[in-house]
């Protein structure tokens, strides 16, 4: 979808958008406008096919196939032209608003003014009362028309706002583990980009990744909610640590990462350090025994970022640093710069 039009043309593309909902059963909402402002644009041949058939077939679209063009044709686009879409619909709906609003007061004034002439006419030339009359009760029922749309457009701003705080939430949630609620892989990969495209040449970034030592033999010895409960007790301990300055991730079932935007590597390792300690120094109760388990541990391997490469590259020698923490007997921290990864 591309939203880089000239002003002229997308106000002709929403004048558009608003006379092909009007003359449809779908409500306004930010779901119809999306399918018809995409529609008015001419830019999808697909839509405006589908679209035109279903129009010939069914001659207006109601709720259920506006819904479902906008899942077909709109809805897999990313989370920046979502919002595009609400706040166009948004500033759409706020134009209308005001416009409707001083069309009513225009109106009202007009009819003030009718009825005063009417008054006057009245008494001068009383053939004239009758269609005075006819020509109020218009306005009248103007005016009613008015304030039905006012109240719609009132409603479909109140609904912009609720569908608006829904995006932000479905993609918060999207982004986190259900789990531990810290960001999950998807949230990390676009953690990950934003840090490397916004730091300097000059400026390192590190990663750290953790893997709980032998889990299965947590789960096997002690239960699958106690594992839950470790992950728990890890996640909660690599979020103290990264506070505001890193982001903590839970990247797969027993392995988190911790990002560490403008750090150096010897911090970073540091860090790791530290996190590695915490847990080792942990006890947590089995709620079925009600003995503490104390005997968890973390093995993490540490990198920092290599201006140029990739970040699958960065990735895996995080990975490698892990590797090597785990062959060389677990509960350890190994630090991997790039000279040593390619050794
Ligand atoms: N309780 C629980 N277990 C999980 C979860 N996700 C993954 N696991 C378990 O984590 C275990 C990971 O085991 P392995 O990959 O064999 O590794 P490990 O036993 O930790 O051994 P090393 O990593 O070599 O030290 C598997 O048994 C998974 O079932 C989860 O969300 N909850």
């Amino acid at each position: 979808m591309q939203y880089e039009i000239s002003k002229e043309k997308s106000a002709e593309f929403l004048r558009q958008a608003i006379r092909h909902m009007s003359m449809q059963d779908a409500a306004f909402h930010p779901v119809s406008y999306a399918v018809w402002y995409e529609y008015s644009s001419g830019e999808h041949a697909h839509l405006i096919d589908e679209v035109n058939t279903l129009i010939e077939k069914e001659k207006k679209l109601n709720e259920k196939s506006t819904a479902q063009l906008f899942n077909k044709h709109i809805a897999h686009l990313d989370a920046d032209s979502t919002k595009s879409i609400v706040e166009r619909f948004n500033e759409m709906v706020t134009e209308m608003t005001s416009s409707t609003e001083k069309a009513g007061q225009d109106t009202s004034h007009f009819r003030q003014s009718l009825e005063g002439w009417a008054g006057e006419i009245g008494q001068l030339a009383p053939h004239i009362v009758q269609r005075m009359d006819t020509l109020l009760s218009d306005t009248h029922h103007m005016q009613q028309s008015m304030h039905t749309l006012q109240d719609k457009l009132e409603s479909s701003l109140q609904e912009v706002v609720q569908l608006k705080n829904e995006i932000v939430k479905a993609k918060q949630e999207a982004m986190s583990d259900g789990l531990t609620g810290l960001l999950n892989r998807r949230g990390f990969d676009l953690a990950l980009q934003q840090s490397l495209e916004s730091a300097s040449v000059h400026e390192h970034t590190c990663l750290i990744i953790g893997d709980i030592d032998f889990f299965k033999r947590v789960n096997d010895s002690y239960g699958h909610l106690f594992g839950d409960k470790v992950i728990q007790t890890v996640a909660k301990i690599m979020k103290t640590v990264a506070g505001d300055l890193y982001t903590a991730v839970r990247y797969g079932g027993e392995e988190f990462v911790l990002l560490l935007p403008h750090t150096s590597l010897e911090t970073a390792r540091e860090v790791a350090e530290t996190i590695r300690q915490h847990i080792a120094n942990i006890s947590i109760k089995n709620n079925i025994t009600h003995r503490l388990i104390s005997n968890i541990t973390l093995s993490l391997g540490v990198t920092a970022y290599q201006p140029g490469e990739t970040t699958d590259s960065f990735l895996n020698r995080a990975d490698q640093a892990l590797y090597l923490s785990k062959a060389k007997g677990r509960n350890r921290v190994t630090t991997l710069s790039e000279e040593l990864a390619a050794a």
